[in-house]
Parts: C-alpha cells; sequence; structure tokens
C-alpha cells in the first residue's frame, strides 16, 4: 500500500495500462483481461490486475492532468516497480487530416510547465516515448493511425487561441492533459512509456463524442497497447 494505491505488494504488474478516467480502467479490464481483480479503489481511482495471453497487466486509473499522474506514475515505479507504462488516454485534434475516433501515437509532448519543471531550472526538457513500444503500436493499428507531437495542456478550458493557433502551425497533432509528465518520469526511473491517444473531440471543428464513447469506446488504442507490451522482435 502507498498514499494513494491500495493494492498489496505483488498485485501491481510490470505493465499498468493508465486511462485517465477510472471507468475506462474497469471496463478495458472486464473486455480484455483474463481472471481481472479489482486490486485497488482508494480515492476512487480503480485498478485492476489480470492477465492477457497469460501476460499481467494492471489497468490503473490516472485522473486528470498532470499533478494527478505524477502521482500515481511515481508510486506505480518506485513502489510497486512498474517498468512499461502506457497511456490509453483521449485527445482534442488540432489537424484537418486527423478524425474522430482516429488514434495518435505521441512520440513527443511539449508542455508550457509539468511537475518536473522546478527541477530542471533553465533546461527545456524533451519528453519522449520509447520508440520500440511507439513501433510496435503503430504496426497493431486497426484504424487510421497518426504519429508526432502532441501538447500537454494544464487547462481544458484554455482561453489562448495564439497558443492554439501556434500549436496548428508547428504540427502539433492533438492535446490532451497528462503525457509531458508520464514521458519525464519514464526517463528520470529508465522505464519505458507511450501515450496512445484516441480522438475524442475536434479542437478545428468543435465536433465531439458522446461520454459513453469515452468511457468505452476505445476498444483500437486497448489493443494497440497490450499489442506494444508484449509484441515479440
Ligand atoms: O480521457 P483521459 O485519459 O482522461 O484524457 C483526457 O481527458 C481529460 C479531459 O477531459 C484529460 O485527462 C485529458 O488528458
Ligand atoms: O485534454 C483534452 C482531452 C480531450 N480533448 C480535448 O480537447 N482536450
Amino acid at each position: 500500500m502507498t498514499f494513494h494505491i491500495g493494492a498489496k505488494p505483488g498485485e501491481i504488474a510490470g505493465t499498468c495500462l493508465l486511462p485517465g478516467d477510472p471507468y475506462r480502467a474497469r471496463w478495458a479490464a472486464e473486455r480484455f483481461l483474463e481472471s481481472p481483480r479489482l486490486v485497488s479503489e482508494t480515492r476512487g481511482m480503480l485498478a485492476y490486475t489480470g492477465t492477457w495471453h497469460g501476460n499481467p497487466v494492471t489497468l490503473h486509473g490516472t485522473g486528470m492532468g498532470m499533478p494527478s499522474m505524477s502521482i500515481y506514475a511515481n508510486e506505480l515505479i518506485r513502489d510497486y516497480g512498474a517498468r512499461t507504462l502506457i497511456r490509453v488516454g483521449s485527445c482534442g485534434a488540432l489537424q484537418p487530416q486527423i478524425g474522430l475516433r482516429d488514434v495518435v501515437l505521441a512520440q513527443a509532448a511539449s508542455s508550457i510547465g509539468s511537475p518536473s519543471t522546478s527541477i530542471f531550472r533553465e533546461l527545456r526538457f524533451a519528453p519522449v516515448a520509447d520508440f520500440d513500444l511507439l513501433a510496435k503500436a503503430r504496426a497493431a493499428a486497426p484504424v487510421p493511425v497518426h504519429v508526432g507531437g502532441i501538447f500537454t495542456s494544464d487547462t481544458f478550458y484554455d482561453e489562448r487561441s495564439d497558443l492554439t493557433d501556434q500549436l496548428q502551425r508547428h504540427g502539433c497533432l492533438a492535446v490532451e492533459m497528462e503525457t509531458a509528465e508520464l514521458y519525464t518520469l519514464a526517463a528520470r526511473y529508465q522505464r519505458r512509456a507511450l501515450s496512445i491517444l484516441t480522438v475524442s473531440d475536434h479542437i478545428l471543428t468543435g465536433a465531439a463524442l458522446p461520454a459513453p464513447d469515452r468511457e468505452t469506446g476505445f476498444a483500437a488504442m486497448i489493443e494497440m497497447a497490450l499489442h506494444a507490451a508484449f509484441a515479440q522482435g
């Protein structure tokens, strides 16, 4: 048990899939894992451990935003020994060629600041994905997939239209709220990390998926995450 996770030692797998939404953790565990078992529900942040094709996997919610992701990723890595951390999240598309339900693989994550910014001082650290995980996820994609940079925001309701313009102009694919800190922690502790993001809304058009789809409609990215984590070669 840690400050924020109720699982006993040995109840968290080395491979963790990390949705922001705890109900997505429950849905994905029940749909994809063999013998899923609830191992933590501290503060309602559901975590399930089971197996996929015999391989141990934990699905753990992270909540929204980098401070929340930072708490769970730190404890999963430092206290439970997680080695492969794959965010399975939603995002808003920033480019016209990207459609609702497409998948974005976050090769790198820009941000204005993250919980780690203060330790870097003047350094602008560039948080990047694990290349092997990224390549394997792309190879397993059953839906249109886009690979490139994303923006990890501290706000959902952003008043900065000038910032959106600059992100679009510089080819940023999508916006979400956790990846920059996840990649930074993975670098710090020499772990493997990737963010696989399903497009839930389009920043340019305002089109959006309804809430039930965001909770349960994201099977393709869960399959990609599991294949990326366990594919050989
Ligand atoms: O669907 P999740 O994984 O929570 O991801 C996105 O959705 C939330 C905002 O609605 C933020 O956490 C953002 O990163
Ligand atoms: O952070 C997020 C996540 C999904 N969609 C958005 O527009 N922003």
